[in-house]
């Protein structure tokens, strides 16, 4: 299988983590639309927003899905592309799509240990844990329904990646 393998989940899920990884345990190789989207803007996403708010960053978002999608390749999305009806018809079309599901306080956990705040805006103006919890509630139909694919992402980097590869029937990398 050559298809593109999408990451979908909320912030902290592991996208960015369990797709490098990934892309170690098979011969793929590793994109992320938030990197992608920052290297080529040379702006933070914090940057972004300031500059042109959420639909600014969520236009240029649809942009970078589009043009790193290829065959062999695993992407890691930003936590809102499930928001955009037409990026959510985009990967069930072009690729494999898996949801890394963790639950609310594995999240906030992981992203009170490491905010990243120039990549991690807040989408609420709410403390962490709350606006975790407000956010996946208004997402999980969303990532459920453009999911192929559904994985407990709160187990081991090493576990999450073996999940994947088995839900896909991928060989590993010798
Ligand atoms: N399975 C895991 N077990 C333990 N820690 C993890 C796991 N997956 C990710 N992490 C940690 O959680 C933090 C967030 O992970 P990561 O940046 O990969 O999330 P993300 O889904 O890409 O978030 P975003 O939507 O903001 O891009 C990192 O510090 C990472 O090391
Ligand atoms: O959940 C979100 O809406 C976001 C998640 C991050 O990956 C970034 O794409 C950005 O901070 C927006
Ligand atoms: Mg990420």
């Amino acid at each position: 299988m050559t298809q593109p393998i999408f990451l979908i989940g909320a912030r902290g899920c592991g996208k960015t983590t369990i797709g490098q990884a990934l892309t170690h345990a098979c011969d793929f190789r590793f994109v992320d639309t938030d990197q992608v989207l920052q290297q080529c803007s040379g702006m933070s996403v914090a940057d972004i927003v300031a500059a042109e708010g959420w639909p600014g960053f969520r236009a240029r978002e649809t942009e970078t899905l589009i043009s790193v999608t290829q065959p062999g390749a695993v992407i890691a999305t930003g936590g809102g592309i499930i928001l955009a009806p037409v990026n959510r018809e985009f990967m069930r079309q072009n690729g494999v799509v898996v949801y890394l599901n963790a639950p609310v306080p594995v999240l906030a956990r992981r992203l009170e240990a490491f905010p990243e705040a120039d990549q991690r805006p807040t989408l609420t103006g709410k403390p962490i844990s709350e606006e975790v919890a407000d956010v996946l509630a208004q997402r999980d139909a969303l990532y459920r329904e453009t999911a192929h694919y559904i994985v407990d992402a709160s187990a081991s980097p090493e576990r999450v990646v073996t999940l994947i590869l088995d839900a896909l029937h991928l060989a590993t990398a010798s």
